[in-house]
């Protein structure tokens, strides 16, 4: 006889772990009692649209997998998972020893159901204590032309990023870290998160996010984190700016704060190497604050201000709101021009027009007569411009 155990956190184990194990039931077919009803909602279709499937309830099972005999021993622990509610499980699989293969093809097929739930998604992790783990369910993947940057700007960075993919065997060659660093800053709302998500969709990989500001971040917490990064994953440290508020060093006792610290930020990125590719996103709302130090080649090499909306942005944006409503493009021209007039060009961000265009879903005509509305908020921002050799520098 021969056993297999594996132990899942539920829902909520990295990489392609996740939910493995529910494929794993799920291509169990049940033949004995305990059944359980597995229920998923569709997140489309109307709340109370759901399917079923009958899967094996917790307790033993004798399952038949092609001629195999399986004794199947699923097992409720007492913890759960946090962030899902659901309980952790053990599996426990037994088979006859001359069947042990068995074991292979199960899971090579609850791996492929695995993955083919997550075609054309992206996946989330957040840290959790030391580990990454999945965030809610994979995303469905953010088209890169739903973000609309500055003429030019995203095709820099992604053919930046394409062309560093593609050198993996450069940089081993050379003996030189295999990670590439972007400094995406500028002020809030003028798209960011939403690029790097988009990116993350159209590369095929998944994001893991931290915000240097979280409480409870350390030093050697994010030293840690990022020397564990899933595979095929952008790392995005949000708020980077934080750090460089605190300069604190080390205490005697090693112990240098609840929150990350200046040295603590460039140690971990530095320490960010990996046979994979690394592809390291920073963020910030005050590049002002930053140190030059951040922005080393090696650390951070291609810095993009995403500044608040151009007029090549507004129309872009009016586009796809209003192309089927505005054919000619005569609302477009008279949105702009009462734009230049109240002088919003290049000092409201995109998140704000968006939110005016969404008030005005079907209506260019009442966002034309509400542009006045966006002044109460606009804000310029002059930020020093990012000059270093060897250092891309797109605005
Ligand atoms: N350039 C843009 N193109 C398309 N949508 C945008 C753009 N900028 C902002 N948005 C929309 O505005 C909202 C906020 O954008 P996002 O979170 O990407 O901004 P951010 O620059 O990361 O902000 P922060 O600095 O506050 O984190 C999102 O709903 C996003 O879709």
């Amino acid at each position: 006889m021969t056993n297999f155990h594996r132990t899942q956190l539920a829902g909520a184990q990295q990489g392609t772990q996740n939910g493995l194990l529910s494929s794993v039931i799920q291509r169990l077919n049940p033949r004995l009692h305990h059944l359980q009803v597995a229920t998923m909602q569709s997140k489309t279709g109307p709340a109370n649209a759901a399917h079923f499937s009958f899967v094996p309830g917790p307790g033993k099972h004798v399952l038949r997998y092609g001629s195999s005999f399986i004794l199947v021993d699923r097992q409720r622990e007492k913890a759960f998972d946090m962030q899902t509610g659901t309980p952790f499980e053990t599996i426990t699989m037994t088979t006859l020893y001359s069947q042990r293969n068995v074991f292979e093809q199960i899971f090579a097929e609850a791996h492929n159901m695995h993955q083919q739930m997550q075609e054309g998604k992206t996946v989330i992790y957040n840290a959790m204590g030391p580990e990454w783990q999945p965030f809610g369910d994979p995303k469905r993947k953010r088209p890169l032309d739903s973000v609309i940057l500055e003429r030019g700007v995203k095709e820099k960075i992604v053919q930046d990023v394409q062309a560093f993919i593609a050198a993996r065997t450069w940089y081993l060659d050379r003996g030189i870290p295999y990670r590439r660093g972007y400094l995406l800053y500028g002020p809030p709302g003028t798209g960011k998160s939403s690029f790097i998500q988009a990116l993350a969709g159209h590369l095929d990989f998944n994001i893991a996010i931290l915000n240097v500001s979280q409480r409870g971040l350390t030093d050697d917490r994010l030293s840690h984190l990022l020397g564990k990064v899933p595979p095929r994953t952008i790392v995005l440290l949000e708020d980077v700016d934080v750090a460089f508020a605190n300069r604190r060093k080390a205490e005697a006792d090693g112990y240098s704060g609840a929150t990350v610290t200046f040295s603590g930020l460039l140690n971990a990125l530095d320490g960010v190497a990996s046979g994979e590719e690394r592809i390291v996103f920073l963020t910030t709302n005050f590049v002002d604050r930053l140190d030059e130090a951040l922005i080393r080649p090696g650390r951070v090499d291609m810095t993009v201000r995403l500044g608040d909306a151009t007029e090549y942005q507004i129309e872009q944006l009016w586009d796809r709101f209003y192309a089927e409503f505005d054919p000619e493009g005569t609302g477009r021209k008279r949105f702009l021009a009462k734009v230049t007039q109240l002088r919003l060009t290049n000092s409201v961000s995109t998140a704000a027009l968006q939110g005016l265009f969404l008030y005005n879903k079907d209506d260019p005509e009442g966002a034309i007569s509400m542009v006045e509305g966006l002044t109460a908020g606009h804000s310029r921002h002059d930020e020093k411009r990012v000059e270093l050799p060897g250092h891309v520098d797109v605005r």
